[in-house]
């Protein structure tokens, strides 16, 4: 209950967090309010996994901040990492070195069981599969995240409608998957990943399956939810047509960033 009521925040809040741009013609003066925290902190983070007893170094140390109210993006080929990457900013899986900081909290240093607490509460995947229920309607799919994130009850109906009119399927609500195209049921992923008011919500090519014009929706949707339920959202793509979307992209080579 507690953990759901500190995700609705006042407008006041959710203004004062959001980032402060800064750069060479920025002026701010002593009196404006300071830069805000990072949402989350990625320091100097490896990766290697042991693969037919050769150590394969998949993440040769990134560096990342994401802020609260961000629309960021992960660019790369296939295999340079991003996938890795995502999954260490989501609790899934842990660095080999380096820190990850969430809400300023050691995400590296914590056991699955503490990851997994944080994951439920605070962090929504999309994935470019939509995992949705088959059997259950675009509703019960989205009750169905806050059911499990212990949402109480009687906040159900409202929620439930408002995010589903949010990614623009109010009159779609009561459809089962196979009766939306790919485009809507990814939209219903997306009501479903953010019912429970995380503050981060990981997707990882959430555009792959979908063709340019449902592609374009997908993103209308994200910048919406940016701007309205003060979440940061960080995707992987490929798709170069959708970057200018993006509020920052890092670009991926080989287990690095590089500058574009
Ligand atoms: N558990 C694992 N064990 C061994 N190798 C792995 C493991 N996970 C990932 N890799 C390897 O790490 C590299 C990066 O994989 P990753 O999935 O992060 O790339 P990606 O940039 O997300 O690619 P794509 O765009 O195709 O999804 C690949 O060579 C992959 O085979």
């Amino acid at each position: 209950m507690l953990t759901w009521m500190r995700r609705n925040r006042s407008s006041a809040v959710e203004e004062a967090e959001k980032p402060v741009e800064t750069g060479p013609g920025d002026s701010r003066s002593a009196s404006d309010p300071a830069p805000a925290k990072p949402l989350l902190s990625v320091r100097n983070v490896e990766r290697s996994f042991d693969v037919g007893g050769q150590k394969l170094r998949v993440l040769k140390g990134i560096n990342l901040d994401l802020y609260p109210g961000q629309l960021v993006m992960l660019r790369g080929r296939s295999g340079s990492g991003k996938t890795t990457l995502m999954n260490m900013m989501g609790g899934l899986d842990v660095p080999t070195a380096g820190e990850i900081y969430f809400h300023g909290n050691p995400l590296h240093e914590w056991n699955d069981d503490k990851r997994t607490e944080v994951r439920r509460r605070d962090i929504g995947f999309i994935f470019q599969a939509y995992a949705l229920m088959p059997l259950l309607s675009a509703y019960e799919n989205v009750e169905l995240s806050l059911r499990m994130a212990n949402a109480p009850r009687s906040e159900w109906k409202n929620r439930v409608t408002s995010c589903l009119e949010l990614v623009g399927l109010a009159k779609r609500m009561h459809h089962r998957p196979f009766e939306l195209s790919g485009g809507e049921q990814q939209r219903v992923a997306i009501a479903k990943s953010m019912a429970h008011r995380p503050s981060l919500l990981l997707a990882d090519e959430p555009t792959a399956e979908l063709d340019s014009q449902m592609a374009a929706q997908v993103m209308a949707v994200f910048r919406e939810i940016v701007a309205k339920e003060n979440v940061t959202i960080c995707m992987t793509t490929h798709d170069p047509t959708i970057l200018e979307v993006a509020d920052h992209v890092y670009e991926m080579v080989d287990g690095v960033f590089v500058s574009k």
